[in-house]
């Protein structure tokens, strides 16, 4: 596909150029565990290959832990979306994770990462539990040059940040990494909004889970890159086995066409609530891109394409309001996870960076919000009762929920 049509001409047609000639509209999906070889020798050489990271030789696939035609087909869209040479796909975005650090560390250059906080909360865990046998130096994003090291293999940053969407400066945190590797989690904006690659990020992170599959029905991770770093990272796929099972792939494709569409009518509801929101007498503070003074250096236009739709609030009540917030709610679900369809809400210090060191754990009046594509008037209804419940302004108010009344006052 030419990469220079638009995204949205990208996200539909990506990773599906040979289906007419197939002769089927719809992507295929091969479910085969093993694969007939036609001979020892081309069987075992394209075993050899993709061993190695590299592709499997046309009739060769052995074994889907080492190759699978419906996940490859995902890979190749991702990858253009992302506009990186190759992606490589996994069962989680943990998994995905997990195999790019192992990837980077295999290199030889050491064990050590520097890690930009905040992250996702699994994420910090992850790094600062040292199970991947990786030490890893917790920083700001101006402490990064201070905290490399001759042996660090790998710079982490999420930006937008989980869970209070903190930007980071990608070409600042590349430049001041100097030949150290710099992975971006890229799940908040999504490619819709943001491409790290061109700003010199080497390993673009996605928690398919969120955005891509948009639907929550699909685990998955992905880590977007050059050709030669996805040839690094599928033979520890192979090895350690967190492969992306092909209906996930299937699932995650299918999605793609509209991810453009959802995630912008989803950060237009967003941009609405967080204005309101930041004028609710319940809430001391909204992080949300771009709102006050949260992007000073003029990210949003040059490093992303818009601000996005999750958001979090603080509210000056702490736990107590945070949770009776919650309780109030109906529209919103109280789940983790993020960027389906429809809204969820979650306590981040309770649930999703409940392993984070107590020092960088968000507080607890902090509540996140991802923003689904609702008509923008319920939700903020649903929130306004909720806040001014927990607030103490109302006397009882049962959150918005869709029962079989809905229809004579639907919008
Ligand atoms: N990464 C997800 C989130 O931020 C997942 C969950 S915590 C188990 O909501």
């Amino acid at each position: 596909m030419d990469d220079a049509v638009a995204f949205e001409t990208l996200a539909v047609h990506s990773g599906r150029e040979d289906l007419a000639a197939l002769g089927v509209h719809a992507l295929p999906i091969d479910l085969s565990t093993t694969n007939p070889l036609p001979g020892v020798e081309l069987g075992g050489g394209s075993y050899e290959s993709m061993a190695t990271g590299h592709h499997p030789t046309e009739g060769g696939n052995v074994y889907a832990r080492l190759w699978n035609p419906t996940v490859a087909r995902f890979e190749k869209a991702l990858a253009q979306l992302e506009r990186t040479e190759a992606s490589v796909a996994f069962a989680s975005g943990m998994a995905a994770f997990t195999a790019a650090v192992m990837a980077a560390a295999n290199r030889g250059r050491g064990r050590h990462v520097v890690a930009v906080r905040p992250l996702y909360g699994g994420t910090d865990h992850l790094l600062a539990s040292g199970m991947l046998s990786v030490e890893t130096t917790f920083t700001t994003a101006d402490g990064v040059a201070a905290a490399l090291r001759p042996d660090t293999c790998l710079v982490v940053v999420e930006t937008p940040a989980n869970p209070t969407l903190e930007l980071v400066d990608i070409a600042a945190v590349v430049a001041a990494a100097g030949d150290s590797p710099v992975l971006v989690d890229n799940t908040f904006a999504t490619p819709v909004l943001q491409n790290p690659s061109e700003q010199g990020a080497a390993l673009v992170l996605h928690s398919a889970t969120k955005y891509l599959g948009g639907h929550g029905d699909v685990i998955g991770g992905v880590v977007a890159c050059s050709e030669e770093w996805a040839t690094a990272i599928r033979p520890v796929r192979a090895i350690t086995g967190g492969l992306l099972h092909p209906l996930g792939a299937y699932l995650l494709h299918r999605g793609l066409p509209t991810l453009a569409l959802r995630v912008r009518a989803q950060q237009e509801s967003a941009r609405i609530l967080a204005d309101r929101l930041a004028d609710h007498g319940a809430v001391g503070r909204v992080h949300y891109p771009g709102l006050g003074d949260s992007d000073p250096s003029g990210l949003i236009g040059r490093q992303m394409r818009g601000p996005g739709a999750m958001l979090a609030i603080e509210l000056a009540g702490g736990l107590a309001a945070a949770e009776s917030t919650i309780a109030g709610l109906g529209l919103f679900t109280h789940a983790v996870s993020l960027g389906g369809v429809d809204s969820l809400v979650q306590h981040p210090a309770s649930l999703t960076h409940r392993p984070v060191a107590p020092e960088a754990r968000p507080g607890a009046g902090i509540l996140r919000l991802s923003i689904g594509l609702e008509n923008v008037e319920d939700l903020w209804l649903d929130l306004d009762r909720a806040l001014s419940t927990s607030h103490g302004a109302r006397s009882s108010a049962a959150g918005i929920r869709v029962d079989a009344s809905v229809g004579a006052g639907a919008r």
